[in-house]
């Protein structure tokens, strides 16, 4: 299990939650969604210990996989270096890393499709390449809790795509817990099993993912009028999309 209970957290007049009870269940992936500066960042890294709470307790294993919303940029590590790191917590602090260590950190590469950027500096990778060799490196620790911020937020539509195939995959597996954050209903009706919504008013809905990803709860998520689209003709699946997409251009 990762989360926390009865937990408060305010900056000065800002209250972020209050006797907030969030937990994700061994084995299950939850997305937390909200508008900007609500508190998605600060709720994760509170979970993690980053951020002391005001009242509360966490819940998290020793080690867990962590993709930041912003990792460092200026890294001189190759690729496969930086994802080696995510092993250093099972090394302890004076251990090196082993052929085994290099082992792991190659095959989260590859789960990730990243291979190419093993021997690339990252400190001149582009956003999108950080962000792959960041959830290697997270997917390297080998932990069963995985957390990440906005894990698609710099990625192309493939990489995305990819992405949420592999999240989906280790959510099926039912061996990892996951909790990630999103500005995209549809990545949390792609692999979330519950959803939690930073409501702008302070409040905090959780539930099943087909209970929170409507267009009432969306719009009032985010201020603007929401509403399904059919992904395509005789399908099924459908997609959540704000009102102003589908312009007429014919
Ligand atoms: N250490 C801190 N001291 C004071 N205020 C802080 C601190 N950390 C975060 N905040 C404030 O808390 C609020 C929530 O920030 P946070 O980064 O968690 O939001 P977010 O929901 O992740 O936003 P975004 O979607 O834009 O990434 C912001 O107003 C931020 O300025």
């Amino acid at each position: 299990m990762i989360g926390i209970t009865d937990a408060s957290l305010s900056f000065g007049n800002l209250r972020l939650f209050a006797r907030l009870t969030l937990n994700v269940a061994s084995g299950r992936t939850m997305a937390i969604l909200g508008p900007n500066g609500r508190g998605k960042t600060t709720l994760l890294r509170a979970i993690l210990g980053f951020q002391k709470l005001d009242r509360g307790r966490r819940h998290a294993p020793d080690i867990v996989g962590y993709v930041p919303q912003h990792g460092a940029s200026q890294v001189r590590l190759s690729g496969l270096e930086v994802v080696t790191m995510g092993r250093a917590a099972r090394r302890g602090l004076f251990g090196q890393p082993d052929g085994t260590d290099a082992d792991a950190a190659r095959a989260a590469l590859v789960q990730v499709g990243a291979c190419h950027l093993a021997d690339q500096s990252y400190d001149r990778m582009s956003g999108g390449q950080r962000q792959m060799v960041l959830i290697a490196r997270a997917l390297a620790t080998g932990s069963p809790a995985l957390v990440l911020d906005e894990p698609t937020s710099a990625l192309d539509l493939g990489n995305q795509a990819r992405t949420l195939s592999l999240i989906a995959g280790l959510g099926q597996a039912r061996e990892r817990t996951i909790l990630f954050t999103t500005h995209d209903p549809n990545h949390a009706l792609a692999v979330a099993d519950d959803v939690a919504l930073m409501m702008p008013d302070g409040e905090i809905v959780q539930g099943p993912v087909g209970e929170m990803i409507t267009p009432d709860l969306m719009s009032r998520l985010y201020g603007v009028p929401m509403h399904w689209a059919r992904i395509a003709e005789r399908e099924t699946r459908r997609a959540m999309l704000p009102a102003f997409t589908g312009r007429d251009v014919a």
